[in-house]
């Protein structure tokens, strides 16, 4: 588990004065998740990484990993728990003068590992990120796709418990994104190794992501799994990730209505309708694969009037299913929306 307790870092320029970057973030990280964090540009994502790789000090508040406080750790405790946190970059950051299996062995020529043990856990890695046959190339003669597999190779080779990826896939196109994002969903799950990933990509979160949290002018605005979020119509960061049609909000008569896993699929709606003769449109909606499971959004249109009662009696015989009356809703706010877009 990593606690983030009321982080904060001011930057102290010539220029600008005193930078407030974080002014208190405050985060906990479940082990085993995948936690996204988005924000605007600006909001604080980068300095947040680089203060969890502790290669910035922060000016406040603590970073409490499985029980230790890197915050106040000596220099020597320091080097020895950068091991325990991988860092996986936008642009690589591979050493071009050195082949793809020197790139991975790095962390462990610098850790003092035997050559024995440097060799075997780079034939580890090399299997696990699917480049074998490539451990003599160098990095200028490897795809995109390839160097940011050794980026991942490398961050694992010291076997982190943590593994921090500022927006590891922004450099790359559609398809070889998600070969990658696939490799860091089997890297968290056969190695248990938990991922804290920064993006401006909804549509990772979406795809990834167990966990998510919205950085906005320094602190944490929202946080919580994602499932929760997305399910949550009156969650910014959940209609973010996955919107509610817009104009829909604030008409009469109109619902959200989600549904989780196997209630997704269940003909609940046509059962509705036949059994209490409503008349009910659909909008929009669909089932999409969030986080693992499946997450079902329908917006709905009842008659203005309708029995709210019989709807939600019905709807709540259904646990994975929530609804919630979109004319009480406020609409989300829009430059936020626009700027992560
Ligand atoms: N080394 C630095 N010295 C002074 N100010 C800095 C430094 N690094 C970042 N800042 C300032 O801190 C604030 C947060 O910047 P940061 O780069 O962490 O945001 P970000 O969310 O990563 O943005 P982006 O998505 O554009 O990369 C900004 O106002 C930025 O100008």
């Amino acid at each position: 588990m990593i606690e983030i307790d009321q982080l904060a870092k001011t930057y102290t320029t010539r220029q600008h004065g005193d930078v407030k970057a974080l002014t208190g973030v405050t985060l906990n990280v479940p082990d085993g998740a995948i936690q996204g964090i988005v924000g605007p540009s600006g909001a604080g994502k980068s300095t947040l990484l680089r203060c969890l790789n502790l290669l910035e000090q922060p000016t406040g508040g603590r970073i409490v990993l499985n029980g230790d406080d890197l915050t106040t750790l000596s220099s020597a405790d320091l080097r020895a728990a950068r091991r325990r946190i991988g860092t996986v970059f936008q642009h690589f950051e591979l050493l071009h003068s050195r082949t793809v299996a020197d790139n991975i062995g790095l962390p462990l020529e610098l850790a003092k590992a035997s050559d024995q043990e440097r060799r075997d856990r780079i034939a580890e890695l090399v299997e696990l990120v699917g480049l074998q046959g490539r451990e003599r190339s160098y990095p200028s003669q490897l795809s995109g796709g390839q160097q940011q597999r050794v980026g991942i190779a490398r961050a694992l080779a010291a076997r982190p418990d943590v593994l921090l990826c500022d927006e590891p896939t922004s450099a790359l196109d559609p398809a070889t994104t998600s070969q990658i994002l696939d490799l860091l969903v089997r890297v968290n799950r056969s190695l248990g190794v938990t991922i804290v990933l920064i993006t401006h990509e909804l549509a990772v979160v979406r795809r990834i992501c167990t966990h998510a949290a919205l950085l906005d002018h320094g602190r944490i605005t929202e946080s919580g799994p994602v499932v929760d979020l997305v399910t949550d119509a009156g969650s910014a960061l959940g209609q973010l990730v996955a919107p509610i049609p817009s104009g829909v909000a604030g008409r009469p008569g109109a619902a959200l209505i989600t549904a989780l896993d196997d209630d997704a699929d269940r003909p609940w709606l046509s059962e509705l309708a036949r059994t209490h003769d409503l008349d009910i449109s659909v909008v929009a909606g669909g089932v999409e694969r969030i986080a693992g499971r499946r997450v079902g959004k329908v917006v709905l249109q009842f008659a203005p009037d309708v029995d709210r009662a019989i709807v939600e009696d019905y709807l709540r015989r259904h646990e994975q299913v929530q609804l919630t009356w979109l004319d009480r809703l406020p609409a989300p706010a829009a430059p936020l929306e626009e700027e992560l877009a």
